[in-house]
Formats: structure tokens, sequence, C-alpha cells
């Protein structure tokens, strides 16, 4: 009897050892402005909301500016607590001033391994700035303005013909040919491949893009679960990470098979081209430059090209045609314009209320002071979120929940647009990462809104029931159930 009592208070005592080892460890000084469970922290209330995560996201972060507070906390077992930055200051001390205690991190590399590997987004130190140089070489002015700009154009017609065969009245799904003319424009600019997935004519590129796009959404889910909850099932390969696993089988397949067909490629017939996979075969350290090298540049820039700027521009035509009906007349009087400012602040005012890119994350690398004599510890997980970084009064203004482009047209010279600290309007990252393919997005953006505007009018349909404007929980803000349109040629054209 005695001993079983021991042993009863032993195993007691290292059940309270490992709840406490596992529980969050919130940190001192910093508030946690919603309830947060003493054992899960904020898990059950990220999965109650996951339909409406960024709003939820956002209520917090405005509760905690209403208070004054310049960053909240949010709480997590098994792994480190989670501050999110909301000032200026702030993020500029993370993303510039203290860029080298700040990185990616084991948190966002082990979860996101699977899917981009060791490309550009997965990787940090000396690793990421060799990647970062060789990539820049393919965003230079010349090439944006000679090569880039021919190949919107030339898909962009192909959108345009597409258009014209859908019967007046017929509901298409708007936000899918967007992914698809994106992937195309991506894979012929960066890897010299025409994947015409616009006219459905490699019908292995659909498999393909189908798995890529479930496989993003599956590496985000690991997110809102535990570390313990999704390691388990990876490791017992079952549920959404067995799927995980198949869907990158699909995936890699298909990038390996690019790969080898390029080897094959005489590299005189791209170099002209200036293609990044031309860039890192030339380039590149030859030792470093193997196909996993290779498959990592491949996926990362898909990634990259591909479903952010789709994901504008479903946001965009969302806008223009349903939300704001007025902007439509505005964007089609300046078409004949020399200067498409207004269109220029409008794409720049979607970016700051519906950011392709909701939320993004670092980890401190060592103890750290914040401005404002914030304490974090090493490991403390920083996220800065441009859904609702960019919703702030105190950063944007009374208006700052408000679609507002003339915000960005400069009020001395109204032919130019006005620029905003890199720490203020954070939709395309800040600093020494910034995104590398901001210039070209929003030309790749204005090319084909212009091309579409001119030609068609677009009508929401809403009669589908489906549509609603949640969002798919991926690491962009794409429509859950698409954007279902229908179209008719406008008048006067
Ligand atoms: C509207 C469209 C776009 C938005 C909103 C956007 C936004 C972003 C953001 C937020 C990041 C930082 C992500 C992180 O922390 O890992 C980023 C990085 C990056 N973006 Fe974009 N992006 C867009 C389009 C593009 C395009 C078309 C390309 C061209 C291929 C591109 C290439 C990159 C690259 C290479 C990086 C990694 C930079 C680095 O880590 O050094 N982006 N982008």
């Amino acid at each position: 009897m005695t001993i079983f009592i021991i042993f009863l208070v032993i195993l007691l005592l290292c059940i309270i050892y490992f709840i406490n080892l596992f529980r969050p460890k919130p940190i001192p000084g910093v508030k946690i402005v919603d309830n947060c469970s003493w054992f899960l922290g904020h898990v059950p209330a990220f999965q109650r909301n996951q339909h409406r995560l960024h709003e939820y996201r956002c209520q917090l972060a405005m509760k905690a500016e209403s208070q004054g507070d310049t960053c909240f906390q949010e709480c997590f077992p098994f792994t480190s607590s989670s501050i999110d930055l909301l000032t200026p200051e702030l993020i500029e001390f993370v993303l510039k001033t203290k860029f080298d205690s700040f990185e990616k991190g084991p948190f966002w590399h082990d979860k996101f391994h699977v899917f981009l590997r060791d490309g550009i987004f997965n990787i940090d130190g000396q690793q990421w700035k060799q990647q970062r140089k060789i990539a820049s070489h393919m965003f230079t002015q010349r090439l944006l303005n000679e090569k880039m700009i021919q190949v919107f154009i030339e898909h962009g017609h192909r959108f345009i013909d597409l258009l014209h065969t859908i019967p007046e009245g017929e509901v298409f799904d708007l936000q899918q040919l967007f992914f698809r003319y994106t992937m195309d424009c991506i894979c012929d600019i960066a890897f010299g491949l025409n994947l015409n997935t616009l006219t459905l004519s490699v019908p292995e590129a659909q498999e393909f893009v189908d798995a890529f796009d479930q496989a993003n959404h599956l590496t985000t889910i690991r997110f809102i679960q535990t570390e313990f909850a999704w390691k388990l099932k990876r490791l017992l390969n079952v549920g959404s990470e067995k799927k995980l696993k198949v869907c990158m089988k699909i995936v890699d397949d298909f990038i390996y098979n690019i790969i080898r067909q390029r080897r094959n490629d005489d590299i005189t017939t791209h170099a002209e081209r200036g293609d990044l996979l031309t860039l890192f075969l030339v380039h590149g350290d030859k030792q470093l430059i193997n196909n996993e090298f290779l498959h990592d540049v491949v996926l990362n820039f898909m990634f990259a090209g591909r479903d952010t700027t789709a994901t504008g521009l479903s946001h965009l035509f969302y806008l223009v045609y349903h939300l704001y009906p007025n902007i439509e007349q505005k964007l089609i009087n300046e078409l004949h314009k020399t200067n498409s400012v207004y269109l220029d602040a409008v794409l720049y005012e979607l970016c700051r209320l519906h950011p392709p890119v909701p939320f993004d994350l670092k980890v401190a690398m060592e103890d750290i002071y914040l401005p404002g004599n914030i304490f974090i510890p090493k490991s403390t997980r920083v996220t800065y979120t441009p859904y609702h970084y960019h919703r702030l009064k105190s950063v944007w203004g009374q208006d700052a929940e408000d679609f507002h482009p003339e915000r960005w047209i400069d009020k001395e010279n109204e032919e130019k647009l006005k620029t905003e600290s890199q720490y203020k309007f954070i939709a395309f990252n800040a600093g020494p990462r910034l995104c590398l393919g901001k210039t070209m997005a929003l030309l790749e953006m204005k090319t084909l809104a212009s091309m579409l505007i001119n030609e068609f009018h677009f009508e929401l349909d809403e009669s589908t029931k489906k549509f609603n404007n949640q969002m798919r929980l991926q690491t962009t803000c794409a429509f859950q159930y698409g954007l279902p349109m229908t179209v008719k040629k406008r008048k006067n054209k």
C-alpha cells in the first residue's frame, strides 16, 4: 500500500513537472489581450476562429492598441511565446536595426521545410545572402522593362482570348484564372518554361498545381496545431501529414522533371533571357548547384511569384467590381493616359488593406531588449501582421480601415505617388529581406488589370451562395471559395 502511494505521488509529480515544462510561458510585462488557457494557451481560440483567423487577431491588435500598448502576446504550449508588433519603431528594430538577432529560425524552418526546403524563403544567414545575391540579378530594371512586360502582355492576350470564349452570364472562377496566369508568367520568366496552365494544354501541370496548393494549405495548418500534434501525425504518417507527403511527391517529381529538361538544354539558348535557373547555373557555386538546390530555387520562386500576385489580383477585382464600383470608371478614364497614378494608388491601397501575405514572423536568436525596454528571451517568436497592422489608427490615421487610394497620391504633384516608410507599409516585408519581386508584382498586376478592365466588365455572382469573402488558410489570403464572376465585353469597345 505504502509503495503504491509513493508510486502515485511520484507519478503525480512527474505529470505536474511535464505539464509545467510544456505549458505556455508568458513573457512578463507584455499584455495578453484575450482569454488564454492555462495549458493550451491561445490554441483553442485559434482553432475556434480558424475560419476568420485574421479578423480575430485584428480584434486582439486593436484592443491592445486602444490600451496604448505597442505589442501584445500570444501563448502556445510546447513552444516559446510570441509577441506581435504594433509600431513602425518595433518593426524597424526587428527587420533592420537588429537584423542578425532575428531569424526565421527553427520554428518557421521546421514547419515549412517539407514544402519550401532550403529555398530563399526558408533559410537564414550566409546561405540566404548567397541565394538573394544571385536571384537579385533577375529583377533589374532592364529585364523588367524589356522582358517581363512582354511576358505579362503575351499571357494577358491569352487570358483575354479565354474570356472571350466564356458565354455571357456563365459563372466562372476568376481567381482560378489569375492563379493560372501568374503561374504561367513566373514559369516563363524564371525558368524559361511554357506551362500554359491558362489554356490547360499541359494536363500533368494541373495535377502538379493542385498538389502544390494542397501542400501549401497542409503546411500552413501546422501553425494552428500544437507542435506535438503535427509532429506525432508526421511520425505516424496519418491525417494531414500523410496527405502532405503524397502532395509533395507529386510536386517534387514535377519539379525534378523541369530541372532534368533544363540540364539537357543548351545553356546559351536561355542565357540571353537572364532567367533565374540560368543565373544560378552560370553564377552559382558549382559545388552547390545540384538538382536538390535547383529544386528548392524553382519551388520557392513559384511560391513567391504565383500565389501572392494572383491573390492580389483576385482582391483587386473583388474590390473594383463589387465593393467599390465607382473605381471602375476612374480606372477606365485613366487607361489612355500615359500616367497611371490612380491604378498604382489602388494597387498600393489594395496591398495595404488586403495584403496578399497577411502574416509573417521571426525568432529572437538571443535574449534582447526591444525599444520601450521590453525584454524578450531567446527563442521568442516576433510576429508582424500586415493584415491588422495596416488597419491600426495609430499607424495609418483615423481612416485606417477605409479603402482610400487617394492617400497614396502626392498632394503637391498629383501625377506622382507618395512614398511611405517600409516599416509603416509592410505588405512586401521590409529591411534587407524586402520582397525581391515587389516591382515585378506591381507591374504584373497593373498590366493584366489594365488589359482586362479595358476590354471587359465583370460582375460578382452571389447567387452561387458559396461565395463569401472567407480566406483560405494558406500563406496567402486567397478566397476560400474562389471568385465567381460573369463577364461581358465592355460597351463602346
Ligand atoms: C503582390 C505580390 C507580392 C507580395 C505581397 C509579396 C510579399 C512578400 C513578402 C511579405 C515577403 C517576405 C516573406 C518572408 O518573410 O519570408 C516576400 C519575400 C520575397 N518575395 Fe515577394 N511578394 C509578392 C510578389 C513576388 C513576386 C512576383 C516575386 C518574384 C518571383 C517575389 C519574390 C520574393 C522573394 C524572392 C522573396 C524572398 C526575399 C528574401 O527572403 O530575401 N515576390 N514577398
